[in-house]
């Protein structure tokens, strides 16, 4: 699809608008409607075939390009942030990662659906993603572990799904632009300038998106790692340890390794008073991923910062972002973040390089960070902070997920490390 300026009736018969104005300065695209193919062809009879026919939903984008494309879940009009992720596998622990509330999630993998769903794989109850862009619903599903096919499963999510539609096009735009609100639409109508605008009225800047996917009350999570697929088993010491969670929208997994690796988990609500969380006593206290702006939850770290130098503490991802605001530090919004199971980040306390599985769209500036605090991880793809330590408050982070679900297991050892952080700091005390 080539990009156009023009202002005027295209050869697809499409209006393109006037008078509308970007939230954004600076889109190179007017409103145009992309597609792989010729939209109409001429038979002998005279008759027009019209292959997009069968299409029946559109994403439309804020820079104003239109994505016809089929619908395979549940119909409806939904606004969000298009961010891609390049993981090959575990779409399902995509869809139930609470840290994409708040945005479509498009997969650069062309193929998906080929291994269905299953009971096992979910990141939490339920789905809180806006929806799912990809290029091609595999027509066969075929695993052992399956119980349903991708389709049915977002229909009876009331989850949008769309496909066939060109997403590596749309993946080098938001390369090239940055990360673009859109919105997802099976709702004929609707015209393209009213979805164009919705999509420019909105943002995700600034929403305290944790709210509504944290737990509403405290529980005792006891469910480790199944031993079939367990590794990494001798390091385990045998000791028990008293974790306190903190529910940004904390993934199963991260609970399940924590136990896996000997804590007993009391997981508590986003709110929870730091006040109560030392009355319980806790070896640790794990501030959890979570979906949106770091900057936009004070409340979250005024928490944390209460909890520092009370007990040792450990920030995954949005935790991290959480911790290096309670620091002293800022965050700041990246160009289109990191998606994906194969980001090299390297250790800099062991040189090591670890392939990491990652999924955020904010990070910590180091350059904000006081003196103290020192950045132990880097991305190597962008040099951007991947982790951070601050041994004088027995503080450590990730800005990625050490619980690669889905992704490698080379970040696993970090649960390790938190695990000798409690260990030392019991035997100091
Ligand atoms: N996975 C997460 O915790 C995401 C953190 C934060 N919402 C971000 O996008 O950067």
């Amino acid at each position: 699809m080539a990009a156009t300026t023009t202002t005027t009736t295209t050869p697809l018969g499409f209006v393109l608008p006037t008078g509308l104005s970007p939230r954004r300065g600076g889109f190179r695209f007017s409103l145009v409607r992309c597609s792989a193919s010729p939209l109409t062809s001429s038979t002998a009879s005279g008759t027009v075939e019209k292959p997009w026919s069968s299409y029946n939903a559109r994403l439309v984008l804020e820079d104003g390009s239109i994505w016809p494309a089929k619908s395979f879940g549940a119909p409806g009009t939904r606004v969000a942030e298009l961010v891609f992720n390049t993981s090959l596998t575990g779409y399902q622990e995509i869809l139930t990662d609470p840290s994409y509330a708040g945005q479509f999630v498009l997969m650069t993998n062309p193929q998906i659906g080929n291994t269905g769903v299953n009971l096992d794989d979910e990141e939490s109850e339920q789905c809180f993603l806006a929806g799912l862009v990809i290029r091609s619903l595999s027509i066969s599903t075929s695993n052992w572990r399956c119980t349903k096919t991708l389709a049915d499963y977002l229909t009876e999510r009331n989850l949008m799904g769309i496909y066939d539609l060109d997403t590596r096009a749309i993946t080098r735009r938001l390369r090239e632009e940055g990360s673009l609100n859109g919105v997802l639409s099976t709702e004929q109508t609707k015209t393209d300038d009213e979805l164009l605008q919705m999509s420019r009225s909105w943002d995700i800047v600034g929403i305290d998106l944790i709210s509504d996917v944290s737990c509403k009350s405290p529980y005792e999570w006891v469910d480790k790692t199944d031993p079939e697929w367990d590794f990494n088993t001798n390091t385990r010491d045998g000791k028990s340890y008293r974790v306190i969670a903190y529910d940004f929208g904390i993934k199963h997994n991260i609970l399940r390794r924590l136990s896996s690796y000997g804590c007993q988990i009391t997981v508590v609500p986003s709110t929870f008073p730091a006040s109560e969380a030392l009355k319980m006593n806790p070896d640790g206290i794990l501030f959890s991923n979570g979906p949106g702006d770091p900057s936009a939850v004070p409340y979250a770290v005024e928490t944390v910062k209460e909890l520092l130098g009370k007990a040792p503490v450990y920030g995954i991802c949005m935790g991290h972002q959480l911790l290096g605001q309670a620091l002293g530090g800022k965050t700041y919004k990246m160009k289109f973040g990191h998606h994906g199971g194969n980001h090299p980040v390297r250790n800099n306390r062991t040189g090591q390089v670890e392939i990491s599985a990652q999924n955020h769209n904010y990070a910590v500036d180091p350059a904000s960070l006081p003196g103290g605090v020192e950045v132990t991880h880097v991305n190597l793809n962008d040099g951007s902070c991947a982790g951070l330590s601050f041994p004088a408050m027995n503080v450590m982070s990730l800005q990625y997920h050490p619980e690669a679900s889905p992704g490698p297991h080379d970040s696993d050892n970090a649960f390790r490390e938190f695990i000798e952080l409690m260990k030392r700091s019991k035997q100091s005390s």
